[in-house]
């Protein structure tokens, strides 16, 4: 067992598909765009100039970030290390709003019913219908999950619930090897860790926005709590423009 500080790297998939077109994509699997790809390549040379070298990965099912993780070890040389994957670290599950417009859903709804689907902590959108275009429940991909654990919908609430278990299990014992761990995952993934690890109320973890492709470092103690509340990001600047940008979605257009 190494000694604390621990080292955790959080890192979103940069832009998909979707995240251009404004649609709400929680489990549908698109792909990164090009400015994606580049935030992904550009991740990796933050981590490389900063000396923050993972050691092994844990991902999604799905490939904005399999790709995003790909791309950004590309960048640090670090292709050849051991890489874990789970639907344990997937986007939150975004029921019926999955392939929605993210204006049209705010002009139809309003501000407040959106805003409750989008960010409040226990309140998930309407379920979306197992033979519905944009379900995942026949896909092969989670053919070993039981049918009543695929999620026809999710809240932040029941991503922290199936998240912490890969954490616990997965995650922590690699850090307490001392390896420095990159997580690749999704935006509402990882705000249910982030709220995890910095113990962020229900109520606050709702103005809580991660960017796209911005490396997120944090160090633990040997309680596995943030050294620095809220980590570091590796370009604090983009970092506060993206995050804005997150927070505004669907205002636009
Ligand atoms: O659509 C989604 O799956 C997520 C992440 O892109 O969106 P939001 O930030 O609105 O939760």
């Amino acid at each position: 067992m190494a000694d604390a500080p621990y080292k955790l790297i959080l890192l979103r998939h940069g832009e998909s598909e979707w995240n251009e077109k404004n649609l709400f994509t929680g489990w549908v699997d698109v792909n990164l765009t090009a400015k994606g790809e580049k935030e992904a390549t550009r991740g990796g040379e933050l981590l490389k100039d900063a000396g923050l070298l993972p050691d092994v990965l844990h991902t999604s099912l799905q490939k904005r970030a399999i790709r995003t993780a790909q791309l950004a070890l590309e960048a640090a040389d670090r292709l050849w290390i051991p890489v874990n994957r789970s639907w344990r670290l997937n986007e939150r599950h975004y029921g019926a709003l999955q392939g929605k417009d993210k204006a049209q859903t705010l002009a139809e709804f309003g501000e407040e019913q959106f805003m409750l689907w989008r960010r409040s902590y226990d309140t998930p959108p309407p379920a979306l219908a197992n033979d519905a275009e944009y379900s995942q429940f026949s896909d092969p991909r989670y053919a070993t999950l039981p049918p009543e654990v695929r999620p026809q919908t999710e809240c932040l609430k029941d991503v922290v619930v199936r998240m912490l278990p890969y954490w616990f299990d997965n995650i922590v014992p690699d850090l307490l090897t001392g390896r420095t761990v990159l997580i690749a995952a999704h935006g509402n993934s990882l705000r249910a860790l982030v709220k995890h690890l910095d113990g962020i109320s229900d109520a606050d973890i709702a103005g809580l926005n991660i960017p796209t492709g911005i490396p997120l470092y944090y160090e633990l103690d040997s309680d596995f709590k943030p050294v620095t509340p809220g980590g570091k990001y590796l370009d604090p600047e983009a970092a506060a423009a993206a995050i804005e940008a997150v927070k505004n979605q669907g205002k636009k257009k």
